[in-house]
């Protein structure tokens, strides 16, 4: 089986090799995403992405109109807006996290593989006030160095693990804000189980969001007592309505 993790690894080095050093401005003013997790544990909050493409799919939606996609996501409520920005894999750019970053007042998340700092002062000075660290892409040490410099900065960090491995280094970077992902990078395999299966391993006082796979309300009420948000792609991105669908996945949770 091919591993994609590694094809996209070796493919961004080239683009990271390409990329300028900017120094680091002012994180965009907004209402946090965990200030908006505290505020709401009543609900499963979403995290819409503009995703026009994966490698495990291909053309999800590439003629997608960028900044009416992310304004329905944000009458819909959702609680950050994720912007793929790989340009290879998922045909995404960092442009369009720019155009939507000026135009939302909700935090909005740089999704990429981050390998180097100048990727997160890029994200902070495009509009993004949370930036993606995959612990399978880092060795633990720049994971930390990464994670530490994006939180200098002001970021908010989404760390996402796979596995209980993962989840251990997560813990132990002593990140907040911890991201399980359905989807296999290696293999692309989805299978919500995934986040279902490390809930017994969670600790409190950090926020669990679910990715990848939650296609409708069903899936949503699955990881909705012990997650406290979703992050959607396809299934937003293929919808008429981004509006509605973003919004049913907005199901209750009970709290005591
Ligand atoms: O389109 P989906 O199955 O709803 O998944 C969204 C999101 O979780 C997925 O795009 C994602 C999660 N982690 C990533 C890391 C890199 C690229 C993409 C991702």
């Amino acid at each position: 089986m091919e591993n994609f993790l590694e094809k996209i690894l070796a493919e961004k080095v080239l683009e990271v090799a390409q990329m300028p050093l900017e120094i680091p401005g002012q994180v965009r003013k907004v209402k946090g995403f965990i200030e908006r997790l505290r505020e709401n544990p009543q609900q499963l909050q979403v995290i819409a992405e503009v995703k026009r493409a994966s490698p495990s799919l291909g053309a999800i939606n590439l003629d997608v109109d960028v900044l009416a996609q992310a304004k329905s996501y944000e009458t819909a409520g959702v609680s950050a807006i994720s912007v793929l920005t790989d340009p290879v894999f998922f045909k995404g750019a960092i442009d369009d996290l720019r155009l939507v970053a000026k135009n939302v007042d909700v935090p909005v998340l740089n999704k990429d593989f981050i390998i180097d700092k100048k990727q997160i002062t890029r994200a902070v000075n495009s509009g993004a006030t949370i930036v993606l660290l995959i612990v399978a892409c880092l060795a633990e040490k720049d994971l930390q160095d990464l994670y530490d410099y994006a939180t200098s900065l002001g970021l908010e960090v989404l760390v996402e693990v796979h596995n209980a491995e993962e989840l251990a280094i997560a813990h132990r970077i002593n990140a907040e804000l911890i991201g399980v992902n359905n989807r296999n990078l290696k293999t692309f395999e989805v299978d919500i189980q995934n986040s279902l299966d490390l809930v017994p391993l969670q600790e409190k006082e950090r926020f669990y969001i679910s990715e990848s796979g939650i296609k409708s309300p069903v899936e949503a009420e699955k990881v909705a007592q012990d997650f406290r948000a979703v992050l959607v792609g396809e299934a937003l991105m293929k919808d008429g309505n981004p509006t509605i669908a973003a919004r049913n996945l907005q199901v209750k949770r009970h709290v005591d």
